[in-house]
């Protein structure tokens, strides 16, 4: 038996679902963050984290196509990110939509199906409403999906954004903070939702938040932005006093407590870090 071909971790090979090389980000003469490189590999779960204003939504809407990098490279499957991408699926921060809006949760869904692949003709619509049903049962909506958006709890709504975001099976998912206002039992739904999709079908998620513990099981990696600064690694590499401490340019302690991460600063420094290492619990918020 060839031992070597045994004991030896294969390499991972396959092209990262997400390239970014030498990426600067600017506006005016403020520069968000520079020199940031990043493979995301298939199926793969990077949380970004970081204070308000340091740029995690900036870098979702370079992956998207709309905003473009001052220097480096932005590739999604091993292309430019562009916009209009059905690679990308899209889960962005929540708003309330309105009372008025007629939409109904099908139709927020059948927005995330690339019409162009199934065609128009009668076969094409069958396969169409096919595909945006089995997105609405794969989120347990079946009850209310043909309800109007606006009548719907913020919960629901976010399962039929998830389903919106998933139905064109995308290679990359980036989600905007996809649990803010949620209660546990959805948060754990939403993050189950997603989790399950990348398992199954090697998608990369991209999980903007500023609460890292209800996801922490699930994150590979963390890109944690602060002030033009960043650090890339695991959650056990990336979330420690001394890294945290390094970023903020203050003294920042992490401690886990029954599993959850707990990240205490001091004076200004606990006003700057929010709730973005998880010293909040998500259950406190307004
Ligand atoms: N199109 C734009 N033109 C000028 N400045 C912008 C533009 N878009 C974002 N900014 C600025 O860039 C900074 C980063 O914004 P961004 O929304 O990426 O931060 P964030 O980390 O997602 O913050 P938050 O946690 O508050 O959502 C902010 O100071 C914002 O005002």
């Amino acid at each position: 038996m060839d031992e070597g071909a045994v004991t030896e971790p294969q390499p991972d090979n396959r092209a990262p679902a997400v390239h970014l090389a030498g990426a600067r980000l600017s506006f005016g003469d403020r520069t968000l963050w520079d020199g940031l490189d990043l493979d995301v590999l298939p199926g793969e779960f990077i949380a970004v984290l970081g204070p308000n204003g340091s740029g995690k939504t900036s870098l979702l809407k370079v992956l998207l196509g709309q905003l473009a990098l001052g220097s480096g490279t932005a590739e999604i499957a091993g292309h430019p990110a562009r916009a209009g991408n059905s690679d990308v699926g899209y889960i962005p921060q929540q708003k309330s939509i309105d009372d008025g809006l007629p939409l109904r949760g099908r139709d927020l869904v059948g927005l995330g199906v690339d019409g162009h692949r199934w065609g128009t003709g009668f076969r094409g619509r069958t396969k169409r409403r096919a595909i945006v049903d089995a997105a609405i049962d794969e989120v347990g909506a079946q009850a209310f999906a043909d309800a109007p958006l606006g009548t719907m709890s913020g919960g629901e709504q976010q399962r039929l954004r998830v389903a919106q975001a998933l139905v064109g099976n995308p290679n990359v998912l980036l989600c905007d903070e996809p649990l803010l206002s949620l209660d546990l039992a959805n948060q754990q739904r939403v993050s189950e939702l997603i989790d399950r999709r990348r398992r199954i079908s090697d998608t990369a998620v991209l999980f903007v938040t500023h609460e890292i513990n209800p996801i922490l099981p699930l994150v590979d990696r963390v890109l944690y932005l602060v002030d033009g600064q960043f650090r890339i690694g695991p959650p056990d590499e990336v979330m420690t006093s001394a890294v945290l401490s390094e970023l903020y340019q203050t003294d920042v302690d992490v401690l886990k407590v029954r599993g959850r991460l707990v990240v205490v600063g001091t004076g200004d420094a606990v006003d700057a870090l929010g709730s973005a290492g998880g010293h909040h619990h998500q259950e406190d918020r307004p």
